[in-house]
C-alpha cells in the first residue's frame, strides 16, 4: 500500500480537546484532532493517516480537521473537515463529501407528551414499519413519474416537493439552505444514476439509516431549545437517510473523471479516493454541479419520508409533527471565512461532519438568528442522541461532529450480538424495534458505536457547538 515506509505521525496536545499532527513530508497545513485523549484514535490508527492524508490537497488552508467522532473512511476520514481556497488553485474532492451525498437529519417535534404516546406505541410503529421503504432497493413513497419530473427533484429539492403538495411553507424555512441549492446542474449527473434514483424518493435505505421516535430528556439549554420548538417530555422524530443510489453513482463517476484528469492539472494524490480537481476547472465544476443535484435529491427524500410520518402520527395518535430543522452532515460548500486576516472564498468539504452556524448569521431563518443553528447529532437506537447548536467563534470553519461514530466493523459488530438477540434486548428496555433484516440490525448494534454523550462533550469543550438537548429513543425503524 501507498503508506509503506510513510514517516511515523507525530501528534501532540494542544488543549484539553485539541491534538495537532504536524506537517510532514507532502502535508500542506497541520492536522488538527478535536478529542479527548479516550476518543483519540490509536497512534497506527488509519483514520489519523487519512487526516494526514488530506493535508496535502492543493490549496487546502489552516488545517485538515478530524472531529471527536472520526473514524475511517474510503480517501477522507469520517467526522472530517477541509477547506480550500477556490482563488488559490483550491481543489474539490468528491471523497471529501462521500458516497451518500448529502445524507443527513431531519427531526420533527411533535405536540405530544411521551406519557400520552404509551397507549398507541404499538400501531403507531406498526404503521410507521409498514409505510417506511428501508433496506436496500425495496420501493419508495413517491412514484416519481420519470425523467422529466425526477430533474424537476434534483433542481428543485424540498421546495419542489413542497410545490407538489408533499409538506407545508414551514418545512423550507427549517431547512439548510431553504430547502434547495441554486446551483444543482442535473446534466453532470450520468444516466446510471438518474436510473439508480427514479424509484427511491422517500425511502431510507440501508441500516445506518432510521426513523427513530425519540423523547427528549434532559435540556442543558432551556433559552436554545425553546427556540428549536423542544420540551422536556416531547416526543419526536429523527430522521437519518441520504441520496441512495443515486448519490452512490454520482461520487463513483465523479471520481473516475478526476482520476482521469489529475495528471493534466498536476495533482498528485496518496489515495485514489481523495481523487480532485480544481473548484474552478470543468471536472470540478460539473462534480459541484451534479453534488448539488444530490444534494437536493437528499432533502426531497427527507421531506417524504416526514410526510410519511405525518400521516401515520396524525392516524395512529391524532398529533402533528413541526420540523425542527433538516442539516446535512456529507456535503462540500462555497463558503467565506476569514484566513490570516482577509475575507477567502473556500470550498468547505464535511464528510461526516455537520455545519454549526452560530447565533446572527445571515444564513439563519429570523426565529433562530438569537440561538444559533440546530445541529442533529444521532447516537445509536440503544442510547441517546443530541440536538447541538452553534457558538460564536466556531472553530473548523463552523462545522462539528455527525454522530457518535464507529468503533467496530459491521463485520466485528455481527460477531458480537445476533439480530433477533439485539432486538429482544432493546424491546425489553420499552425500545420497539422494526428492522429489514437481522444481520443489517445487528451490524449496527449500540456496541459498535463509540459513546455519543463523550463525543458531543468533547465537541463542546473543543469549542465547536453547545449542547441543547438528549433525546433518548422509543422506537426505531431501521434500514
Ligand atoms: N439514534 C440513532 N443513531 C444511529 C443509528 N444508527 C446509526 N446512528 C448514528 O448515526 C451516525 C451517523 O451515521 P453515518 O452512517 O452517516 O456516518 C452514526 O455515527 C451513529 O452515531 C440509530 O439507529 N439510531
Ligand atoms: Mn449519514
Ligand atoms: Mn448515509
Amino acid at each position: 500500500m501507498h503508506h509503506h515506509g510513510a514517516p511515523p505521525l507525530d501528534l501532540v496536545q494542544a488543549g484539553p480537546y485539541e491534538f495537532r499532527l504536524e506537517r510532514l513530508g507532502a502535508m500542506r497545513v497541520p492536522g488538527v484532532v478535536f478529542a479527548s485523549r479516550e476518543l483519540l484514535p490509536e497512534g497506527g490508527d488509519e483514520a489519523l493517516r487519512q487526516v494526514a492524508d488530506v493535508a496535502t490537497l492543493p490549496g487546502i488552508v489552516v488545517a485538515s480537521y478530524a472531529m471527536p467522532d472520526v473514524h475511517w473512511g474510503y480517501g477522507f476520514p469520517i467526522g472530517g473537515v477541509a477547506a480550500t481556497d477556490v482563488d488559490d488553485g483550491g481543489v474539490v474532492s468528491p471523497g471529501g463529501v462521500g458516497f451518500d451525498i448529502s445524507c443527513g437529519v431531519r427531526l420533527l417535534a411533535a405536540d405530544l407528551d411521551a406519557a400520552a404516546l404509551r397507549r398507541v406505541m404499538r400501531p403507531l410503529m406498526d404503521g410507521l414499519g409498514r409505510v417506511i421503504p428501508r433496506g436496500a432497493g425495496r420501493g419508495a413513497v413517491w412514484q416519481v413519474s420519470g425523467r422529466r419530473q425526477l430533474e424537476a427533484v434534483l433542481a428543485g429539492g424540498s421546495r419542489y416537493a413542497v410545490e407538489q403538495g408533499h409538506g407545508g411553507e414551514r418545512d423550507l424555512m427549517r431547512c439548510e439552505d431553504a430547502g434547495a441549492v441554486a446551483d444543482a446542474d442535473p446534466e453532470q449527473v450520468s444516466a446510471r444514476a438518474m436510473e439508480r434514483g427514479l424509484g427511491q424518493v422517500g425511502s431510507l435505505g440501508g441500516g445506518n439509516h432510521f426513523l427513530e421516535v425519540q423523547r427528549v430528556d434532559e435540556v442543558p439549554d432551556e433559552a436554545a431549545a425553546a427556540a428549536f420548538g423542544l420540551r422536556p417530555g416531547q416526543v419526536c422524530v429523527m430522521i437519518h437517510c441520504g441520496s441512495r443510489g443515486l448519490g452512490h453513482q454520482i461520487c463513483t463517476d465523479h471520481v473516475r473523471a478526476m482520476e482521469a484528469a489529475m495528471p493534466r492539472y498536476g495533482i498528485e494524490v496518496p489515495d485514489r479516493q481523495l481523487a480532485c480537481a480544481p473548484v474552478a476547472s470543468p471536472e470540478g465544476r460539473a462534480y459541484l454541479g451534479a453534488m448539488a443535484a444530490a444534494a437536493n435529491y437528499g432533502r426531497a427524500n427527507r421531506q417524504l419520508l416526514a410526510e410519511a410520518a405525518r400521516r401515520i402520527f396524525a392516524d395512529a395518535a391524532g398529533a402533528t409533527l413541526d420540523l425542527v430543522y433538516d442539516v446535512s452532515h456529507n456535503l462540500a460548500k462555497l463558503e467565506t471565512h476569514r484566513v490570516d486576516g482577509a475575507d477567502r472564498r473556500l470550498c468547505v468539504h464535511r464528510k461526516g461532519a455537520t455545519l454549526a452556524l452560530p447565533p446572527g448569521h445571515p444564513g439563519l431563518p429570523e426565529d433562530l438568528r438569537a440561538s444559533g443553528q440546530p445541529v442533529l447529532i444521532p447516537g445509536t437506537m440503544g442510547t441517546s442522541s443530541w440536538v447541538l447548536t452553534g457558538v460564536p467563534g466556531g472553530r473548523a470553519f463552523h462545522s462539528t461532529c455527525h454522530g457518535a461514530g464507529r468503533r467496530l466493523s459491521r463485520h466485528q459488530a455481527i460477531r458480537t450480538v445476533g439480530g433477533k438477540e439485539l432486538r429482544a434486548r432493546l424491546e425489553s428496555r420499552g425500545i420497539a424495534v422494526r428492522g429489514a433484516s437481522w444481520r443489517g440490525l445487528a451490524e449496527e448494534t449500540p456496541d459498535a458505536y463509540k459513546d455519543v454523550s463523550a463525543v458531543v462533550e468533547a465537541a463542546e469543550g473543543a469549542g465547536l457547538c453547545r449542547r441543547v438537548a438528549r433525546l433518548t429513543p422509543l422506537g426505531v425503524v431501521k434500514g
